[in-house]
Order: C-alpha cells, then sequence, then structure tokens
C-alpha cells in the first residue's frame, strides 16, 4: 500500500501545545487541528473576558494554524465545541457565526466535565487543504 503524507504544522502565531501534541496534523490533503483553548499566544494564559472572548481567541487561534498551511475559514469541514458549561451554548454560537457565515461545517457541541487551565470552552477541527467546490 502507497504511504499517506504525513506533515505536522507548527506555527508561533498559535500558542504552543499545553500537552503532548501538535497543534496539527496533515495527512495527505486532510489537517486535523488540536483542540484550541482561549489562550494568548504570546502568554499562553487564558483571555480575560468570559467565555466569549476564550470562544473568540480560539477561533484565532485555529485561523493562524489554518493560514501556516496555506487555508483558511473556508477549508474546515468539521468543528467541535466542548464547553464547560451548555448554557453558554448560545454565547459561544454568536462568536462562532462570525467565523463562519456560510457553508458551515459538520459539528458537534456538548458539555464536558472541565478543560485544561480551566478553560470555558475548547474547539477542534478538521479542514481540508486546496480548493473546495460546493455542488
Ligand atoms: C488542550 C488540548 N488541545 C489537548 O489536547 O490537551
Amino acid at each position: 500500500m502507497a504511504a499517506l503524507n504525513r506533515k505536522i504544522v507548527s506555527t508561533a502565531s498559535a500558542p504552543a501545545a499545553i500537552g503532548p501534541y501538535s497543534q496539527a496534523v496533515i495527512v495527505d490533503r486532510t489537517m486535523y487541528i488540536s483542540g484550541q483553548l482561549g489562550l494568548d499566544t504570546a502568554s499562553g494564559q487564558l483571555v480575560d473576558g468570559g467565555v466569549q472572548a476564550q470562544a473568540k481567541q480560539a477561533l484565532v487561534n485555529i485561523g493562524e494554524i489554518l493560514k501556516a498551511a496555506g487555508c483558511d475559514y473556508s477549508n474546515v469541514v468539521k468543528a467541535t465545541v466542548l464547553l464547560a458549561d451548555i448554557n453558554d451554548f448560545n454565547s459561544v454560537n454568536e462568536v462562532y457565526k462570525t467565523f463562519f457565515s456560510s457553508n458551515f461545517p459538520a459539528r458537534a457541541a456538548y458539555q464536558v466535565a472541565a478543560l485544561p487551565r480551566g478553560g470555558l470552552v475548547e474547539i477542534e477541527a478538521v479542514a481540508v487543504l486546496g480548493p473546495l467546490s460546493d455542488s
């Protein structure tokens, strides 16, 4: 069987991993982006301002990782939103919709018992590199 190409994505424009994982891994044309917390890249700390600020920062971090792979939010085909409190669902959606306005990626959202660093939200994504044609 022919080997698939694997590429590790690493950018200084997004927070460094806070555990044994890569910011993203590309296999052939699919990029698996690790869950992003609302961490400020420079400080490595959660941003102030609560769940909406953290959601915005997590999505900004995803954008930087996408950019490092030469793509953008339009390449995202799947997202997972992990919430410390499901009651933040609508608030996070308000922020989320400012990053994805059409052809929304497939998504799952759920409450978790806890997130690293006491985060209120973590968002992971899967993107497909290269042009996508919508039928
Ligand atoms: C924070 C995170 N993405 C992880 O996998 O621990």
